[in-house]
């Protein structure tokens, strides 16, 4: 029996609010999601929420940045309501693969040559520029400007002191007569200055100053714990190491099961598999699947870290491993264009894999992800419902999906009781 308990479901996922909320044997609450014609979106709470303890349902797939918007509303909206606590459950976690600057592989920012010639980083460095000032390193710019006004003004009262007379600055004001050794001394340190002063305005920082990266997983970190979240439930984060980024508990639940389930019931004669990882970021959890079943496991090395499609095109892939006249199960996290999975299933194929299976958690598959699935050398593509999978359902054969909604129902229920999470996943 769940008392003072409040499921709200977003736009992006209504079934799956629909499943959870029936494990639990409650209705959804009763919210109006709307837009203004504009654009702007409007969430009205139509039951009360006081001293209740609410959970918002919405996961990073379709529309992602509306169903952000949408989501950090209804935070908010139930927090001034008085609720007492307020759970953001997100199956898929938007913009977790925003946690870091995309990098190369000597650890600079991935940015774009901004002229010919140039290398291929942007000339980036890791010197700072101006250099900071230091015992034994020549001043800085700004230090130096500081010396010389001191240098001006100190040739300015001189003069003053001498003739008794103000000194004209270099503004077109009547100046007095001077005795020429102080009026060049003054004229020196005017010059002096004004050397420096067009010094900085000339001054261009190096390109790799000019190029910022936007860590877009912080920000949306803050604007969660801003809205008024006290709580966030979410599923195979891409980066494991972002729940640091709040400073509210994250219960980051795991997939790892469903896809161990799937693998002992439809993959004849399992064991003789092979769990790939389709590159080095997601080896951590092929491993760990490939270690609990007792399989071997093999790894497709990209040769460089991609940041965009077209990167991820050119990268060349190696197989580290052997999957010849087996099974090969690949094991990600996301599919988005799907071109990881794809591509992965092409070189498997070469090397002399017998079918490939991709099983991966969060099935995005955004633009022509599914053509794509449905022209490669995958013969099946197995996903959970942490995103809306009705349409790719209908539109690719290949393609089978896990529920997800027991899981999470199961963790809102202990959230809510004060259960532990963690035991949820002990025996997996
Ligand atoms: O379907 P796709 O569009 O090919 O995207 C899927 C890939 O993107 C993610 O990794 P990412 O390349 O962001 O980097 P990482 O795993 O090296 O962190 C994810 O882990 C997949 O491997």
């Amino acid at each position: 029996m769940v008392r003072n308990l409040v499921v709200i479901g977003g736009n992006s996922h209504p079934q799956l609010t629909q499943n959870i909320c029936g494990v639990l044997g409650i209705p959804p609450a009763e919210v109006l999601l709307s837009k203004f014609a504009v654009g702007e979106t409007r969430v009205e709470v139509q039951e009360s929420v006081r001293e209740k303890d609410v959970y918002i349902i919405q996961s990073g797939g379709g529309k992602v940045n509306d169903h952000l918007l949408e989501l950090l509303i209804t935070i908010s909206a139930c927090k001034t309501a008085s609720a007492r606590r307020v759970t953001a459950v997100l199956p898929l976690f938007p913009y977790s693969r925003q946690s870091d600057i995309p990098y190369d592989k000597a650890g600079a920012p991935l940015i774009k040559a901004g002229a010919p010639g140039r290398p291929a980083n942007g000339g980036y460095t890791f010197e700072s520029t101006p250099p900071t000032p230091g015992p034994g390193k020549p001043e800085g710019l700004g230090l130096m400007n500081g010396m010389d006004n001191l240098q001006k003004g100190l040739a300015r009262a001189q003069i003053e002191e001498s003739t008794g007379s103000p000194v004209k600055r270099r503004n077109g004001l009547p100046r007095n007569d001077t005795t020429d050794s102080l009026k060049s001394a003054a004229n020196g340190a005017d010059d002096a200055a004004s050397n420096a002063s067009s010094k900085i305005n000339s001054f261009q920082p190096r390109p790799g100053y000019k190029q910022w990266v936007a860590q877009a997983g912080t920000l949306v970190a803050d604007l969660l714990t801003c809205a008024g979240a006290d709580h966030i439930i979410t599923m195979d984060l891409h980066d494991p190491q972002y729940q640091g980024y709040f400073d509210i508990p994250v219960d980051n639940l795991y997939g790892r099961p469903l896809l161990k389930s799937y693998i002992q019931r439809n993959i004849p004669n399992y064991k003789q598999a092979v769990i790939v990882s389709p590159d080095a970021g997601g080896a951590k959890r092929a491993t760990a699947i490939a270690d609990q079943m007792g399989m071997e496991f093999a790894l497709i090395h990209k040769e460089r870290r991609p940041t965009k499609i077209t990167d991820r095109q050119n990268a060349t892939m190696m197989l580290v491993g052997d999957v010849r006249d087996r099974i090969a199960i690949l094991i990600d996290d996301l599919a988005d264009t799907s071109n990881t999975i794809t591509r992965a299933a092409k070189l498997l194929k070469k090397e002399g894999a017998s079918q490939v299976y991709a099983l991966v958690t969060h099935g995005i598959l955004s633009g022509d992800a599914i053509e794509r699935i449905n022209a490669s050398a995958l013969d099946k593509v197995v996903v959970t419902n942490s995103v809306e999978q009705q349409e790719h359902l209908r539109l690719c054969p290949k393609l089978e999906v896990l529920e997800v909604g027991h899981v999470f129902a199961e963790a809102i229920r202990r959230v809510h009781h004060g259960e532990s999470i963690s035991v949820l996943f002990q025996y997996d």
